[in-house]
């Protein structure tokens, strides 16, 4: 039993996705993930905006099997907030098949920064979702980014479409690798060569060290499952563009969602819908997200 209560309206993860038709190649990340608690174990923050269903390392990898993929990226969820715990206990778990991304303060000592390298952690997330964090003043952001460029790590941000302009310049200076989340939440309702994705690629197209993961099309699309077929114009534009730099990701346990729950298996179907060719398959699932989290 839990020792936290989920939110009266939280819609758990999906009990019992479809296997895929698409298989996808072998050695294939599923680039984005978040392990919940259980809460009895690693518990929920005080800072959380949201109290999810318990969600654990040992489902997470029994999913990735059920898909047909081999690893993992953990993505550190904001209701554990700068607490790593659960994030890292999936990482040991892994038998070095699961690499994460954690949330660190700026305040972050280097031996933490050791300790989280040693154990499995390539990158940090910067969140600017207003309604799943307190965002960070941008000159802490700074300095940690400041910090990891001399260790290789990346960092992961998540924000909305219509906050790119507030923090574009921000974004661009950052020294390291950058990996947004989700194709910066686009409102596919709009034209996918209109202004305000035009941004989004401006973004890319100007700083070839920014990436995109091409994920959640159940969180973008408005036309809805299982095609989302509003949302594929969107991610072929950015896998065709920049292949060398896209990632993939479940999202599962998908927080958050309020309508309806994906069928993981559906949405490994869907990769076909947006990366056309067996070679942009492959760069990625693997080669992309193999050059980024294996390198070593
Ligand atoms: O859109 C969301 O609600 C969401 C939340 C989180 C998180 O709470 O970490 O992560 C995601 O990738 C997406």
């Amino acid at each position: 039993m839990s020792d936290f209560i989920k939110d009266a309206d939280w819609l758990d993860w999906h009990p019992n996705p479809v296997r895929p038709t698409y298989r996808p190649p072998a050695g294939a990340v599923d680039a984005h993930c978040h392990v919940f608690g259980p809460g009895d174990q690693f518990p929920f923050a005080a800072s959380r905006k949201y109290t999810p269903c318990d969600a654990s390392a040992e489902q997470l990898f029994s999913l990735r099997d059920h898909l047909g993929f081999s690893r993992n990226v953990v993505v550190q969820a904001t209701c554990h907030g700068t607490d790593n715990r659960a994030m890292l206990h999936a990482l040991a778990q892994s038998n070095g098949m699961a690499r994460g991304v954690a949330t660190v303060t700026p305040e972050v000592s280097d031996a933490e920064l050791d300790a989280l390298h040693a154990a499995g952690v390539r990158g940090v997330r910067f969140n600017f979702v207003k309604r799943l964090v307190d965002v960070l003043p941008i000159d802490g952001l700074r300095s940690i980014a400041a910090r990891l460029a001399s260790r290789d790590w990346h960092i992961v941000i998540y924000f909305e479409a219509q906050d790119l302009p507030e923090y574009y310049d921000f974004f661009a200076s950052l020294p390291t690798i950058v990996v947004v989340d989700h194709m910066g939440r686009p409102d596919v309702r709009k034209d996918v060569n209109g202004p305000e994705f035009d941004l989004f690629v401006k973004l890319l197209s100007e700083n070839d060290n920014i990436w995109s993961k091409v994920s959640c099309p159940d969180r973008l699309s408005f036309s809805g499952e299982p095609l989302y077929a509003d949302v594929v114009p969107f991610a072929t534009r950015i896998v065709e563009t920049f292949p060398e730099r896209v990632l993939w990701g479940t999202d599962w346990p998908h927080p958050n969602m309020k309508t309806h729950m994906p069928d993981d298996g559906e949405l490994v179907n869907f990769i076909p819908q947006i990366a056309r060719t067996e070679e942009l398959q492959h760069k990625l699932l693997v080669e992309n997200p193999m050059r980024l989290y294996w390198a070593d």
